[in-house]
């Protein structure tokens, strides 16, 4: 199973107010001018493999996800592919507002050409991966908070075994059970074989699920291949955005940007990261380290289920750029995670600290069991110095080494 991009290219034309096309239809004269969002595109993603799409906002992933899906139809060029296709794109789009909940489902089974038994099951399959009562999936889905409409689009969606599944940022459907649930029906699929286009702005989800990556950029692909190389591409790209959007403005307020990102699911995070702190060997001052010192990490979360989970942390450079990450899930071959609603105190100990002079920050990080999905993040707390005191050597890290042919 392969999906086939040959020579895509999409256009738009772009009306200032919507009077202008019927101005346009009498008058002859051209009133719109031509965006475009997508021009040569041309590349296959093999069978079986996850293919993830990363690219700034406007980039041009939506609307390549839509033709590969078949929602919209290129101005130019051709997409093929073989096999039973489910979109996760516009959750619900089909959907008709004044029918129930089982009524739009039997509708999306007919999309798929099923009947009678092949229905039945769809429609069973449907309902019980949404979680909704009987009584909901008979009132019209109108009457439907957001949520609840969100959980049914995609089960519908995943109702069938699809050959090729194209994702768009679905994996933050519903709230935060519904969200792993959703992840793991994707992870189910793709474990069957189905070959999934995946959309996102989490590079660390595009890392863990892809084998290659494209990143699209106004509208062609600037860069495509091993996903490693592809995202180091585009968060390098984004680095340097950054730094030229940030050098007039953060630096100006007065140097360090600390910042607690607002986390995904801020409320509701079921780990919840409470403190972070750290011991140096003299223990006199944490914000100041010498290079070469024993130096430890403590990682205080408050987990309010009992569903396991990792802990992650990353020691970032002012720019964002990542030292050093980790995560118990990569701790001695695969640690299991932990588990158990209450307080979790994971402590870190780096015995003669490796890095050189320079500010760091900390990125923490509370995952759950598969690591892919993010329940609490903090991002760029914490600053310190690290002063290189007794060697002479200089950059980031030292790096053991040896002089051979020095006289
Ligand atoms: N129906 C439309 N009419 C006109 N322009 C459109 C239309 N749909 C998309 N565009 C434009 O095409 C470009 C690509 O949009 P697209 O939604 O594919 O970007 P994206 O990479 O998915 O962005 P994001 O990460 O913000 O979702 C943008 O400039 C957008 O404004």
């Amino acid at each position: 199973m392969t999906i086939c991009f040959e020579g895509i290219e999409k256009t738009y034309m772009v009306y200032a107010r919507p009077q202008d096309r019927l101005w346009e239809w009498v008058t002859r004269s051209q009133r719109h001018r031509v965006h475009v969002a997508l021009t040569g595109v041309d590349f296959e993603v093999q069978a079986g493999e996850t293919f993830g799409l990363i690219g700034e906002n406007g980039a041009g992933k939506s609307t390549l996800l839509k033709i590969a899906a078949g929602t919209i139809r290129p101005t130019r060029g051709r997409v093929t592919q073989q096999g039973r296709v489910a979109a996760l794109l516009e959750l619900g789009a089909g959907f008709h507002p004044e029918e129930s909940g089982y009524d739009n489902i039997r509708f999306m089974a007919a999309l798929h050409g099923l009947e009678g038994g092949a229905m039945a099951d769809f429609v069973q399959r449907a309902t019980a991966f949404s979680e909704l009562t009987r009584e909901t999936l008979e009132r019209p889905v109108k009457t439907y908070s957001s949520g609840m409409f969100m959980r049914l689009a995609f089960a519908a969606a995943t109702a069938i075994d699809p050959d090729v599944l194209i994702v768009d940022e679905a994996l933050s459907v519903g709230d935060l059970h519904f969200q792993k649930k959703s992840l793991n029906r994707i992870l189910e699929l793709r474990e069957r074989g189905a070959t999934v286009l995946f959309c996102s702005h989490n590079l660390y989800q595009v890392r863990s699920l892809c084998q290659r990556a494209a990143w699209v950029h106004g509208g062609q692909i600037r860069a495509i291949g091993a996903t490693e190389d592809v995202v180091t591409a585009y968060e390098a790209h984004e680095r340097r955005r950054y730094s030229d959007s940030s050098s007039a403005g953060a630096l100006a307020e007065g140097g360090e940007k600390r910042e607690r990102s607002a986390s995904p699911t801020a409320s509701t995070a079921p780990v919840k990261i409470v403190r972070l702190c750290t011991e140096s060997a003299d223990g006199i001052n944490p914000a100041q380290v010498d290079s070469f010192q024993d130096l430890t990490l403590e990682i205080e979360v408050e987990a309010y289920s009992n569903a396991p989970f990792h802990v992650g942390f990353a020691i970032v450079r002012p720019d964002k750029d990542n030292v050093f990450g980790s995560s118990t899930q990569f701790q001695g071959g695969g640690r299991s995670a932990m588990q158990g609603i209450g307080t979790h105190v994971i402590r870190v100990r780096f015995p003669r600290l490796p890095l050189l002079s320079g500010e760091y920050l900390w990125n923490v990080y509370t995952l759950d069991d598969t690591g892919l999905q993010v329940l609490d993040m903090a991002e760029l707390i914490q600053p310190f110095t690290v002063l290189n005191q007794k060697h002479r050597e200089f950059g980031l890290v030292w790096l053991e080494h040896e002089w051979l042919s020095a006289a």
